[in-house]
């Protein structure tokens, strides 16, 4: 994982990386068309492609529910100076409208999220997040979008914010990654 550029004394720069299966395999799984899990349904008719993530709720009168969030488009450059996680349940994100995006996630470092990590997405690539993974909230780029939700609901305090010292910058040129 790429360290973040020192801009001569000023807040650090994150590097931009395509969202990959394997580079997001340490934070969850990506959710899009992938032909290995296609399997045929309908007579033919339709493509299935099968249990590209498992939702996860455990916890008092935890259920699984399905949400949509309409997400603002985030200015840049953007400093990301907090994460969150879930302590009780996953969380995917798939866009509806087709528009790339970002995401941006963490390891846990002893119970708080070591360098965020920023994957930029495109517009028929979500992500889940498993449960109690380091992320930040939905990173819209460009135009108010829509995206599906699966996650948690349910008794407990299902967020935990952590907030950095310092922030960390993404910039827009790195969006043209
Ligand atoms: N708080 C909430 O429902 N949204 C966040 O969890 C998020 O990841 O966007
Ligand atoms: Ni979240």
């Amino acid at each position: 994982m790429p360290e973040p550029r020192q801009t001569g004394g000023g807040p650090a720069v994150l590097w931009v990386r395509p969202l990959t299966t394997a580079a997001f395999a340490p934070f969850g799984s990506v959710i899009e068309a992938d032909p290995a899990a296609m399997r045929l349904i309908n007579g033919g008719n339709t493509e299935r492609y099968h249990a590209l993530a498992e939702a996860e709720a455990t916890g008092l009168e935890a259920r699984v529910v399905i949400n949509i969030f309409r997400g603002s488009p985030r200015a840049f450059p953007y400093a990301v100076t907090m994460m969150e996680r879930h302590p009780f349940g996953s969380q995917s994100f798939s866009p509806i409208d087709d528009r790339p995006w970002l995401v941006i996630v963490a390891d846990d470092e002893g119970g708080r999220p070591g360098l965020p990590q920023v994957f930029l997405a495109g517009g028929r690539q979500g992500v889940n997040y498993r449960r109690n993974v380091w992320h930040h909230p939905l990173m819209t780029v460009g135009a108010t979008s829509d995206f599906l939700v699966v996650d948690r609901s349910g008794a407990g305090n299902n967020l935990e914010e952590f907030f950095y010292d310092e922030p960390f910058i993404i910039e827009q040129a790195e969006l043209r990654a």
